[in-house]
């Protein structure tokens, strides 16, 4: 039996996470769910899932379910509750599906509780990624990635020689936004944001993926779990999101992970690593896909991109203040406070003044983080 928690059970990944667990309910158990606001998923979760913890974002919430939750279900609440979740619990593996920077302490608790990683939470490695990964190597922890694309890599290198690597691809599917120019961009609106078409995810992530922020954090994300250098990090478009990623080896041979777009595989891929069980999800078709397109990325059009890389190429905190400068505009633009263009133009005029801190300490990253959304709210 498989002991498991979950930091962001109501979202799209914790959800999905839950339905793995579901399917293979004879294999796992879950032992901590954490949610933010939606207490009314986190009970119906806690009445079939029988978690001994739970958690949510606030005490009111916290006093609000515990009279609900079944017997024996401890409640906790704020980021407390998300590190008690994450590291107090008897759980074998902590899936890290909160969104944004907010999620780096309890991924830092659980590594140093020596739990394996299910790893969602791409920006707890943009804004941390040296920490992150040095107290995982000292503790031994594995980080098993979730984001589709580092799973495909993952899968792809199994077995292999990193010496023989040439490079990674990333594919991109190119967002809601993909065919438009960016005269076009000026007037789109959230809710034409929102459709991504392939990947049905919570907000934030969408809107990444339109401004091609996702990529650029994934590229981040890589560089941290791969330990390559991001001239071998490449980003190609793929509208249809069937080639998941593909590595390339020094003798021209490529090899590329495929699947329908379906993250209950690589969740599943995570839980159960290095085995592979019986999916839920549908197989693969290629006859009737038919055909796969792929574009050369767009550096011009896609600018966020490009900062991406100039920030992970410059280390330090900047690619801290990358983040923290995205999570706030997006907030904004979600907010209906900020056209759609003004969240690169927010990520850029930030970047424009941030001092560099090369090999920040945690404290300095906290203080990064913390300064560059007060600077990006009032932008
Ligand atoms: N969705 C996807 O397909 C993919 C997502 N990812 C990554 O996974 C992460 C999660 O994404 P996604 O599932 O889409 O996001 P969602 O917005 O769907 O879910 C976020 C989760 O975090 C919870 N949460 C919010 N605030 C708090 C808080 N203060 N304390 C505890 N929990 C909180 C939410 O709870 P509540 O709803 O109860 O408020 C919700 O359960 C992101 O880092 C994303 O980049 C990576 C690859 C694919
Ligand atoms: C499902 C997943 O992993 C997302 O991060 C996905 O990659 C988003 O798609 P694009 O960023 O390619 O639009
Ligand atoms: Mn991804």
């Amino acid at each position: 039996m498989k002991k498991i928690s979950v930091l962001g059970s109501t979202g799209s990944i914790g959800t999905q996470t839950l339905d793995v667990a579901a399917k293979h309910s004879e294999h796992f158990q879950i032992e901590g769910l954490a949610a933010g606001g939606n207490i009314a998923l986190l009970l119906e979760q806690a009445r079939r899932f029988k978690p001994r913890k739970v958690s949510v974002a606030t005490r009111e919430l916290a006093e609000q379910i515990k009279a609900e939750v079944p017997a024996g279900t401890e409640v906790f609440y704020g980021d407390h509750g998300l590190i008690e979740i994450a590291a107090g619990t008897d759980a074998d593996i902590v899936v890290t599906a909160v969104m944004g920077s907010l999620g780096l302490p309890s991924t830092l608790a659980a590594i140093e509780a020596g739990k394996t990683i299910g790893l969602a939470n791409k920006e707890t490695l943009v804004t941390a990624g040296h920490i992150v990964t040095a107290r995982a190597r000292e503790k031994g922890v594995k980080l098993l990635p979730i984001d589709s694309e580092h799973s495909a890599i993952f899968q792809c290198l199994n077995g292999e020689n990193l010496k023989d690597l040439a490079s990674i691809t990333l594919t991109a599917s190119g967002g809601s936004f993909r065919d438009r120019t960016r005269d076009e961009l000026k007037h789109v609106t959230v809710e034409d944001a929102l459709k991504h078409p392939n990947w049905s995810m919570g907000a934030k992530i969408t809107i990444d993926s339109a401004t091609m922020v996702n990529k650029g954090l994934e590229v981040i994300e890589a560089h941290w779990l791969f330990g390559l250098p991001y001239e071998q990090i490449n980003v190609l478009l793929h509208p249809e999101s069937i080639i998941h990623s593909f590595v390339e080896f020094r003798d021209t041979s490529i090899i590329a992970q495929l699947g329908n777009p379906d993250m209950r595989v690589p969740i599943q891929y995570a839980l159960t690593y290095p085995e592979r069980w019986e999916s839920p999800s549908r197989p693969l078709s290629l006859a009737e896909v038919g055909k796969l397109q792929f574009r050369e990325m767009d550096f011009e059009r896609f600018p966020c991109l490009r900062l991406a890389y100039e920030c992970g190429k410059m280390g330090g905190t900047a690619t801290t203040a990358f983040n923290a400068a995205n999570e706030v505009a997006v907030a904004r633009f979600l907010r209906k406070e900020i056209s759609f263009l003004q969240i690169e133009d927010i990520i850029e005029r930030v970047l424009d003044r941030h001092h560099n801190i090369p090999e920040p300490e945690l404290a300095e990253i906290e203080a990064c983080d913390k300064r560059t959304r007060e600077a990006a709210a009032k932008l």
